[in-house]
């Protein structure tokens, strides 16, 4: 049963570093000792990470096989459960070390870790590895005394045994174990047997030998002594290769029994004694109790009272420490939940905040958007508002200008070339310059509108600011005075000089060409010149001494320069 057809085969030192990983897993349980010399032979720098990872899970589960140091390897299964990355190699390792905390009584540690196998537990693990998970916990919750949830987790195995080669045979190994601590009668021979041929037929050896040990325990426990000690012999020669103590022990604490049930008390007392000196731990407390039970029947029918209440009193030590480990599991367990339901209220309360958080995060953002159209139509507002600025400074620069130029001409008009005239004057004054204001109005233009109407009238005047503009330069200043009358202020200039521009103004306007206008007619134009040497600054004074010049150029024929002479009223000048 145990003959490695591979290993024969293929000699170890011909196989790759991975080809020995694989096979120390398929047959760890089976041949546990060559699976350690395999990996034992493993040059560990050849692996890749996952590989590594479970070549130190293997490494750690072989060595519970001697059982020597079950505290350090659950302890080392603690570190490694924090490095593992690979989810199931992880939930291996917390597996194996569920199933150490029941070896080493560690009930507190052990609920807890198995409801972390349980949130690890998911569809997404292969079905091999959710079925040995189970399995694992089922064992777990035997031992710490919660057959319901054993049970369930049963049920929850059913499914996946169907698919994964050998689950079967663990199953059946995990129903029998559970009927065999709770309730015999529901268990039947044929039960032990399927599960054994399963077993068998998946090459599991280990858990064969286990079914042909249960098929022992029940034939001894239902009374079938004939049929048990048929299978005895065989199976205490299998048993014998067998390392693990506690399958060693439990088997012979029935032997012991079988033996007594069939009044061979010597060997019945020597085999329990057996049972007795193996555990010294005292770890498998039940197999203990059967011995001790046992051996006081023994010691009782040899009416040897004496040796029978010592066992009785070890016995009842055992039993109190048992009923202890009951309670303990039991306290255990409830702290577990308690811890669990703490932890869930504990993560229902962060679930509350955190849609707390995002009630109020959603909130803000609504504010934002809030803020954001808000701000857009404050921004659109402000756009309109400057643009209404915008047009309204243009309309007012428009007004402005209309109150300060002749629509008609583009030169200023009365009203702002007195206002600039004015303060020219006074600028002048301050510096002691001379000033010239020259007044002209054209001759006759009532004609010219009367003969060839108001549109030609239009041209007149505008042709002869266009001529007036080409003869004055930056000094001068123009206005339209009213009607067909027009100023020309010159800064910085003298009476001569005055004079002077005053008749090119003059000579120019006679020159122009009318029939542009669409008519040819006469055009000439009077002036009046005064500078402030003669009046001073005052803008009236200048003006009125300008205008009577003006009236004097009218007087004596029109078309000519009058300048300003205080003396003498009606004086000629050119032409
Ligand atoms: N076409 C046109 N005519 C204007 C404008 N402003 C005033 N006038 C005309 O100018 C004429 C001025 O006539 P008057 O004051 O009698 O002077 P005048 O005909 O030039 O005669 P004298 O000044 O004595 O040579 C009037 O017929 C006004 O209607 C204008 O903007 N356009």
């Amino acid at each position: 049963m145990f003959a490695m057809v591979w290993h024969v085969a293929t000699p170890a030192h011909a196989l790759s570093d991975q080809e020995k990983l694989q096979r120390a897993e398929a047959n760890r349980l089976d041949n546990h000792r060559q699976a350690q010399e395999l990996i034992d032979s493993i040059d560990i720098s050849n692996l890749s990470r996952k590989e590594k990872e479970l070549y130190w899970y293997l490494k750690n589960w072989l060595r519970t096989f001697d059982g020597n140091d079950l505290l350090g390897i659950y302890e080392r299964y603690g570190e490694l459960v924090h490095t593992v990355e690979s989810a199931e190699v992880k939930i291996r390792v917390l597996t194996s070390q569920l199933s150490l905390a029941s070896y080493l009584g560690k009930w507190a540690e052990g609920f807890t870790m198995a409801n972390k196998v349980q949130t690890l537990l998911s569809d997404s693990l292969s079905e091999a590895v959710q079925a040995s998970t189970i399995n694992g916990m089922i064992t777990f919750y035997i031992k710490a005394e919660q057959p319901q949830i054993a049970k369930n987790l049963i049920q929850r195995f059913e499914p996946i045994a169907e698919n994964v080669p050998g689950a079967k045979c663990l199953l059946g190994v995990q129903k029998i174990d559970l009927l065999l601590e709770q309730d015999l009668k529901q268990l039947s021979l044929n039960d032990i047997l399927n599960t054994k041929l399963e077993c068998e037929r998946a090459n599991n050896s280990y858990h064969a030998l286990y079914s042909e040990m249960n098929l022992f325990y029940y034939l001894v426990e239902t009374g079938n002594l004939q049929q048990a000690k048929v299978i005895m012999g065989p199976l205490e020669k299998k048993v014998e290769t067998l390392d693990f103590v506690f399958m060693k022990t439990g088997f012979l604490a029935y032997v012991s029994e079988l033996y007594k049930q069939q009044g061979q008390l010597v060997q019945a007392y020597e085999t329990a004694q057996d049972v007795l000196s193996m555990d010294v731990e005292g770890q498998y407390l039940p197999t203990k109790i059967q011995a001790l039970e046992i051996l006081i029947d023994i010691a009782k029918q040899q009416a040897n009272f004496e040796q029978a209440v010592a066992y009785m009193e070890t016995l009842e030590s055992l039993r109190a420490e048992f009923r202890e480990l009951s309670v303990v599991k039991q306290a255990a367990f409830q702290q577990a939940n308690f811890e669990l339901a703490l932890k869930q209220s504990q993560i229902d309360l962060l679930d509350k905040r955190n849609k707390l958080l995002e009630t109020r995060s959603a909130l803000s953002k609504a504010r934002v958007q809030t803020t954001l159209i808000a701000l857009c139509f404050v921004g659109v507002v402000m756009l309109g508002l400057l643009a209404w600025i915008w047009r309204s400074r243009k309309l007012q620069k428009k007004l402005s200008e209309m109150a300060r130029i002749d629509s008609l001409t583009g030169i200023f008009n009365r009203g702002y070339f007195l206002q600039s005239v004015k303060q020219r004057l006074v600028k002048a004054q301050n510096k002691d310059l001379t000033c010239c204001l020259l007044l002209l109005d054209l001759d006759h233009f009532k004609r010219v509108n009367d003969s060839y109407g108001h549109q030609a009238g239009d041209w007149v005047l505008t042709e002869v600011v266009r001529t007036l503009k080409v003869v004055c330069d930056e000094q001068c200043t123009l206005g339209r005075m009213g009607g067909e009358e027009f100023a020309i202020f010159v800064y910085d200039t003298d009476l001569r000089s005055g004079l002077a521009l005053a008749e090119q103004c003059r000579s120019a306007i006679e020159g122009i060409d009318t029939a542009h206008s669409g008519y040819r007619f006469p055009l000439t134009a009077s002036f009046g010149v005064s500078d402030t040497t003669q009046v001073g600054y005052r803008f009236e004074n200048l003006s009125s001494a300008s205008d009577l010049a003006l009236y004097q150029s009218k007087q004596y024929g029109r078309n000519r320069v009058y300048e300003y002479d205080i003396n003498i009223e009606g004086q000629g000048a050119t032409p």
